[in-house]
């Protein structure tokens, strides 16, 4: 696989049931969501950051000071390496409303899950700030569900920690099943299932609480015609009840039938905001562009450099 191709694993068709689709109306509410300014940083142990650093990675390799304990225990144990920084999410900001569907949209690697995760409170920012009214729900790929518990138990679990009582859990256990449409499998714990049957579960657990902002990391690709459709509506009627949902998806025909508005981010920032149909127009071209970031013109944002002779994305305002 050639280094253009990495980063073209993207479903730029739309898919039939899509076809003739138009977006959702963007309504207008108060504001639900406010990120200012968000800063994240992983820091790694026994990371190569030099390495990765050459290779235009957001990557640095840092100092660490030694303190005594450090020193101390480090005579009894055996070197693990440098302290490398991940700076996943740079200085991003944007406003939601009641009643948006945001999609996120980037190459690989460009920052959608950990600026979902620290919108939901999952990560903490290294600066910058997230203000939230409401009860954020992201039970993505990376949600705390056990794998070594049954679906079964998972969805007790998941729902009370949704704010739902075990009575509304048992009401809407069958609901949840057959939304996921895993079946039997429920009986049996989640390290059995596929990464599909998983991801399935996973939304359809995070979504039977009516969340006042709905999370959805990629949980959508892994479904057949019928999931997509169910989770349309069910997306549709969060938003119809003034929700607010945000979706990280690669399918760019998924953020378009589903999305008001989408951010595209690259390298951690934040390259255009706006309605969907221009965002999304952009972003397959750059996409077609063919060029991988990091080289000679394939940045979005540089000037005449998304590889078909087309100028920086347009930043636009919320
Ligand atoms: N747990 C982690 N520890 C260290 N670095 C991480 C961790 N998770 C993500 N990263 C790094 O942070 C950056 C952003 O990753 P992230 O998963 O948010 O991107 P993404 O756009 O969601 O990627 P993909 O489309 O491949 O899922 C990448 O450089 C990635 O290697």
């Amino acid at each position: 696989m050639t280094e253009a191709d990495a980063h073209m694993d993207f479903d730029l068709e739309l898919e039939p049931e899509d076809v003739g689709e138009t977006p959702p109306e963007t309504p207008i509410g108060d504001p639900c969501l406010v990120v200012d300014d968000l800063h994240v940083v992983y820091r790694v142990i026994g990371g190569r950051g030099k390495k990765e650093a050459a290779k235009g990675a957001n990557v640095r390799e840092v100092e660490v000071k030694e303190s005594f304990f450090r020193r101390l225990i480090s005579s009894s144990r055996q070197h693990v390496g440098a302290v490398s920084e991940v700076h996943a999410v740079r200085g991003i900001s944007f406003t939601v409303r009641h009643g948006e569907s945001v999609g996120i949209v980037g190459v690989n690697g460009s920052g959608k899950s950990t600026l979902l995760r620290a919108v939901a409170g999952l990560m903490p920012p290294k600066s910058g700030s997230v203000h939230v009214s409401g009860e954020p729900s992201l039970l993505g790929v990376n949600a705390a569900l056990m794998p070594q518990l049954t679906g079964e138990r998972n969805i007790m679990i998941g729902g009370l920690a949704l704010g739902l009582t075990p009575k509304q859990v048992e009401e809407r256990f069958d609901d949840v099943v057959e939304f996921a449409g895993i079946g039997d499998f429920v009986y049996l714990p989640m390290k059995t299932y596929s990464s599909g049957m998983g991801a399935r579960l996973r939304f359809a657990i995070s979504s039977a609480a009516s969340p006042d902002i709905l999370m959805i990391d990629e949980a959508l690709a892994t479904g057949d015609a019928a999931f997509k459709a169910r989770s349309k509506a069910r997306i549709e009627e969060v938003r119809e009840n003034a929700g607010t949902v945000f979706l990280v998806s690669h399918s760019i025909s998924t953020i378009e039938a589903m999305c008001t508005r989408v951010l595209w981010v690259h390298e951690g920032k934040l390259v255009m905001d706006g309605p969907t149909m221009e965002v999304a127009e952009r972003y397959k071209e750059y996409v077609r562009g063919q060029r991988p970031p990091g080289r000679k013109g394939g940045r979005p944002g540089a000037k005449n450099g998304n590889g078909n002779g087309k100028g920086a994305p347009r930043k636009v305002d919320a």
